[in-house]
C-alpha cells in the first residue's frame, strides 16, 4: 500500500478554527474552512471543497473548540475525504505557546499535552483552544500521529539582549519569564516568501514583517532567523491589537489595581479582551474603523492613530536592530487588505530608503507583489501569509514518507 499523503491542519484561535487539508504529494488543497464566533448563538461554519469548487454555510450556535472540530469532521466526510479515510499521515496543530522547551515541530504525546497544559497561565486566550482541538483530534484518530507546530519556535534564535527582560535573572529564570514572540510560523514563511518574491536566497536578506491580524506582532529577520519580535512573555505586548493594548508601562497595571480598585482577573481581561482598537472606538475590525473614519468619526480616526503610530516606531526600531534592511512585508487580514495602513505606516520614511507607491499599493490580489517604487532603496511588499500551508509542511516532514516507520505508525 502506498504511503498517506494528506496533512489536516487546525489552527484554533480563541474563538476561531481555521483548518485546511492538503495533499502534500500532489502539492494540492483539497478543502479550506472556518468555524467562527465559538461559543456564541451566532457561529458560522464555511467549508469549501476545492476539488469541487462547492462551498458550504452553516449557521447557528456551536458551543465550544470540540464540536466546532466535530461539526469539521462532517463537512470533510460529505466531501468523502472524512478523518477516517486511509490517505491521511497527520494532523498538524497550530500551538502558540511552546515554552523555552519546544524549538521544533514536535510528535504529541501525554507528556507534550501536559507541557502545553503548563503554559495555559501565559496563553490563556490560545492554548486552551490548542489543546482542545489536539484531544479532540485524537479521539477520532488516536492511530495518526498529531503534530504540534509551535507559534513560539521561530523566535528561540532571538539574542538573549533582546529574548531577556531588565529583570533580576534569579526572578527571570525562576518563574521563565523571557520574550517568547508567537506567530512565529508566519513571520518564518513570509520572511521566506519575502526572499523568493525579490529573487534572493533567504540567507542574504534582512526583512521586517508586519503581521496585522486580530492579533499583530513585528518581527526583524537577518538571513532567515529572527533576531527581535514584539511579542513578549505572552502575546500581549507590542502593538496595537484589534482588542489587546500592546505596550503600557506596567505601572499602569499597580495604578488600576491601587487606585483603581480593579481586580487582577479584571484588569487582565481588560488588557487583552476590552483594549486595542475596540478599547479606543468600539470596533476592532479595520474595515469598519476605516467606513466610520470616511465618515468623519473622530474616535475611530484617533484609534487609527493610535495603531499607526506604534506600527510606525516597532519599524523605525528594527531598521536599528538590522541595520541594514532589505524589505518590509505586510502580512495578515489588515496588512494584506488595508491599503490605507500600509500607506500610513510607511508615510514620509523616504529618509530611510522606503516609500509605498499609491496605484501598487491600490491593487488588490492574493498574490505577493512589491508596492515599493522601483527606485525605493528598501522593498516595500504585500506577501499573504499561510500558517497552515507551513504547518502541513512541518508535519510531513516530520511523519511523511520515511518519518513514519520511526514514529511505528500504523495508520494503514
Ligand atoms: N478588506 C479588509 N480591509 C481591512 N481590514 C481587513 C480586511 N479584511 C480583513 N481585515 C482585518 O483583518 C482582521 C483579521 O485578520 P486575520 O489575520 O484573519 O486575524 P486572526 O488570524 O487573528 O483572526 C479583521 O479583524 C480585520 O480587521
Ligand atoms: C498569538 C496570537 O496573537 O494569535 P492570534 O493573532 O491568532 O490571536
Ligand atoms: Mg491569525
Amino acid at each position: 500500500m502506498t504511503s498517506p499523503t494528506r496533512v489536516l491542519v487546525l489552527n484554533s484561535g480563541s474563538s476561531s478554527l481555521k483548518y485546511q487539508l492538503l495533499d502534500m504529494r500532489h502539492d494540492r488543497r483539497l478543502a479550506v474552512g472556518l468555524v467562527e464566533r465559538i461559543g456564541e448563538q451566532t457561529s458560522r461554519l464555511e467549508h469549501t471543497c476545492v476539488t469541487s469548487g462547492d462551498t458550504r454555510e452553516q449557521d447557528g450556535p456551536i458551543a465550544d473548540h470540540d464540536a466546532a472540530l466535530k461539526a469539521v469532521a462532517e463537512e470533510l466526510s460529505r466531501d468523502g475525504v472524512g478523518l477516517d479515510s486511509p490517505d491521511l499521515a497527520a494532523i498538524g496543530h497550530r500551538v502558540v505557546h511552546g515554552g523555552m522547551f519546544f524549538t521544533e515541530p514536535t510528535v504529541i504525546d501525554d507528556a507534550v499535552l501536559t507541557e502545553i497544559e503548563r503554559l495555559i497561565p501565559v496563553a490563556p486566550l490560545h492554548n486552551p483552544a490548542n489543546l482542545t482541538g489536539i484531544r479532540t483530534a485524537r479521539s477520532l484518530r488516536p492511530d495518526l500521529p498529531q503534530v504540534a507546530v509551535f507559534d513560539t519556535a521561530f523566535h528561540t534564535t532571538m539574542p538573549e539582549s533582546a529574548a531577556r527582560y531588565a529583570l533580576d535573572p534569579r526572578i527571570a529564570d525562576r518563574y521563565r519569564i523571557r520574550r517568547y514572540g508567537f506567530h512565529g510560523t508566519s513571520h518564518a514563511y513570509v520572511s521566506r516568501e519575502t526572499a523568493r518574491l525579490l529573487g534572493r536566497d533567504p540567507a542574504d536578506v534582512n526583512v521586517i514583517v508586519l503581521h496585522l491580524g486580530n492579533g499583530a506582532s513585528a518581527s526583524a529577520v537577518r538571513g532567515g532567523r529572527c533576531v527581535d519580535t514584539s511579542m513578549g512573555l505572552t502575546p500581549l505586548e507590542g502593538l496595537v491589537m484589534g482588542t489587546r493594548s500592546g505596550d503600557l508601562d506596567p505601572a499602569v497595571i499597580f495604578h488600576l489595581e491601587r487606585v483603581g480598585g480593579m481586580s487582577m482577573d479584571e484588569i487582565d481581561t481588560l488588557l487583552n479582551k476590552r483594549s486595542g482598537l475596540f478599547g479606543l472606538c468600539g470596533d476592532n475590525d479595520m474595515r469598519e474603523i476605516r467606513r466610520r473614519i470616511d465618515e468623519g468619526d473622530e474616535a475611530a480616526a484617533l484609534a487609527f492613530d493610535i495603531y499607526i503610530h506604534r506600527l510606525r516606531k516597532y519599524i523605525g526600531a528594527y531598521c536599528a536592530v538590522l541595520g541594514r534592511v532589505d524589505a518590509v512585508a505586510f502580512t495578515a487580514g489588515v496588512g494584506e487588505n488595508a491599503a490605507a495602513v500600509r500607506e500610513a505606516a510607511i508615510a514620509g520614511l523616504e529618509s530611510m530608503g522606503l516609500a509605498v507607491d499609491a496605484g501598487l499599493n491600490a491593487v488588490r490580489s492574493r498574490e505577493a507583489r512589491l508596492i515599493s517604487p522601483a527606485s525605493a532603496r528598501v522593498a516595500v511588499a504585500v506577501v499573504p501569509t499561510d500558517e497552515e500551508l507551513e504547518i502541513a509542511t512541518q508535519t510531513y516532514a516530520l511523519v511523511g514518507t520515511g518519518g513514519k516507520e520511526e514514529l511505528g505508525n500504523t495508520s494503514e
